[in-house]
């Protein structure tokens, strides 16, 4: 699915009425009964609705919502803010319809105007939508802070007042800080940024039938994979294939003490679909992965507890493997920045590099120009800060995530909520699986393992990332059904993987 900036979403909305056609007062409509399908489902009691609205058209979906629910025999308040002297014509044409239906709209002028909100409340928020062009300010902002102040529970149209849709926000602006934002046809590309999470709550997208061909033409760099995306990728399995058909992969993992990350990365990798797997780790692993993983094959490194690259035993050359997995859990020893050093250039073909294999990047920079071109690197955030520098605010991470990509001719995926996977051609697809109980040992050596599987299957890397990186969180997700986010862990991530 695409999310598309604030001047294509006006210029969407344009589309669709020009090319349905139907009148801008319809669409409003539908737009308004999309949010209160939704509404009375979750808030089904009927408790005292206090709506706030602005004058443009989120004000005007505010009001227009207002007539629906007062249909639906919800004690509704309405208020609205009067911070300039003009409406927006389909503001107006829904003020006038509302009248005919209820006199009780009330203004607000001053602070005195603004009710007190109870915690048995709910309040909607309908002042500014997706025309934010300054900062909040005067009784908008009094308003807002009011309503921030209140016990009750809070839904935003659209999008939350005085946040921008595509673009940062200042620490000191006033915003509201909704329990739930219900937006239109899109996701907007503030709701997947972290520094935004209090400013959107739990958001929902509900369809208003936005013209279909605008969207599929407009040009954009960001995508949000959902379901139906990742199942486009999946590629189904000839008949006649065999373990030969879905590559031979190498996984170079582990160090004293952390053989476990070489376990579930090479776990995870048979999990998904891997035609033979190749483990490499220090010696003193070699028992221990071939009783865990009794599928795969060992190396054991001719060091007792660091890669160094040498193998006690006979095996093909690194190169010849279909693709290979790097990092987790082989730290930072000098025997493994000289595998590292001397292994990069001998590879043509792209390969996924973690953890520790990513800090020697960003300690030895030069490595980074022998990178096989769309490798997958897969930083979390402080990974990728040592690999490029800090950031002020979550757009520049974006911009600095899209110029790393680009420069370097890889794929990377920065882990996360809303994992973000940059392309070396710029654009970003942010993932829609996943929960806080990712957040836990190994759940990154399991990424790995996934990624490297697709990999030498023969996915284009960009798609094996997108696929991975859904697939992952989906098992994320079914762990946490099961354990719950706080007693799920990455084997368990692991054992949910499904490829249906
Ligand atoms: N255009 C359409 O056909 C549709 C629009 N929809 C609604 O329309 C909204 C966008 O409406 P508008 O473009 O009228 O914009 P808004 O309703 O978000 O804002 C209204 C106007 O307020 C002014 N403004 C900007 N920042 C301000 C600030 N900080 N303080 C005070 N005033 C400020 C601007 O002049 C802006 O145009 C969407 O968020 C959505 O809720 C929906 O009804 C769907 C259909
Ligand atoms: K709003």
């Amino acid at each position: 699915m695409k999310i598309l900036n604030a001047d294509q979403i006006r210029a969407l909305d344009q589309s669709t009425i020009q090319n349905e056609p139907i009148a801008p007062i319809n669409l409003m409509e539908r737009a308004a009964l999309a949010f209160v399908d939704w509404f009375v489902d979750h808030f089904s009691d009927k408790k005292t609705t206090k709506i706030f609205c602005g004058l443009g058209n989120n004000g005007g979906d505010g009001l227009a919502i207002a007539r629906l629910l007062l249909e639906r025999d919800y004690p509704i308040e309405i208020y609205v803010v009067r911070y300039a002297p003009r409406e927006s014509d389909d503001f107006m044409h829904n003020h006038r319809r509302l009248k005919l239906v209820t006199d009780s709209v009330r203004y607000i002028e001053s602070s005195d105007d603004i009710p007190s909100i109870r915690h048995n409340e709910v309040v909607i928020d309908a002042i500014l939508g997706s025309g934010l062009s300054r900062p909040t300010e005067g009784i908008v902002k009094s308003t807002i802070e009011a309503i921030n102040r209140a016990p009750a529970m809070v839904v935003a149209v659209d999008i939350a007042s005085g946040l921008y849709t595509d673009q940062p926000n200042t620490s000191t602006d006033v915003i509201i800080e909704p329990d739930y934002t219900i937006s239109f046809q899109l996701p907007k590309l503030a709701f997947i940024l972290p520094k935004n999470g209090r400013y959107v709550g739990e958001w929902q997208i509900v369809n208003i039938r936005l013209h279909k061909r605008y969207i599929d033409l407009a040009p954009t760099p960001y995508y949000y994979t959902q379901a139906r995306d990742a199942r486009l990728l999946l590629r189904k399995r000839d008949r006649f294939s065999n373990k030969g058909s879905f590559g031979h992969a190498l996984l170079l993992v582990g160090s004293y003490g952390k053989i476990g990350a070489a376990v579930l990365s090479a776990r995870a990798c048979l999990r998904s679909g891997v035609g033979l797997l190749t483990v490499q780790v220090p010696a003193c692993g070699y028992a221990i992965l071939q009783t865990a993983v009794p599928e795969a094959m060992c190396l054991p490194d001719t060091d007792e507890h660091y890669l160094t690259g040498q193998s006690a035993v006979d095996s093909l050359p690194p190169a010849t493997f279909s693709t290979l997995g790097i990092g987790p859990g082989i730290g930072k020893n000098p025997g493994t920045l000289t595998m590292l050093r001397n292994l990069l250039p001998t590879l043509e073909k792209p390969i996924v590099i973690d953890a520790d294999a990513l800090n020697l990047l960003s300690e030895h920079r030069d490595l980074l120009d022998k990178l096989p071109r769309n490798s997958i690197l897969t930083p979390h955030p402080k990974e990728f800060e040592r690999l490029t520098q800090p950031w002020a605010n979550d757009y520049q991470k974006l911009d600095s995530l899209r110029d790393f990509a680009k420069k370097y001719k890889v794929v990377v995926v920065l882990k996360g909520a809303y994992s973000a996977v940059a392309t070396p051609d710029g654009d970003i697809h942010f993932n829609s699986t996943g929960n806080p109980g990712l957040s836990t040992g190994g759940t990154g050596d399991v990424l790995t393992g996934i990624l490297t599987a697709l990999l030498a299957q023969g996915y284009d890397p960009i798609e094996a990332a997108v696929l991975g990186v859904f697939a992952h969180g989906l098992a994320g997700d079914k762990a946490a059904e099961k354990r719950g986010p706080v007693g799920m862990t990455a084997s368990d991530v692991i054992d949910a993987l499904s490829w249906t």
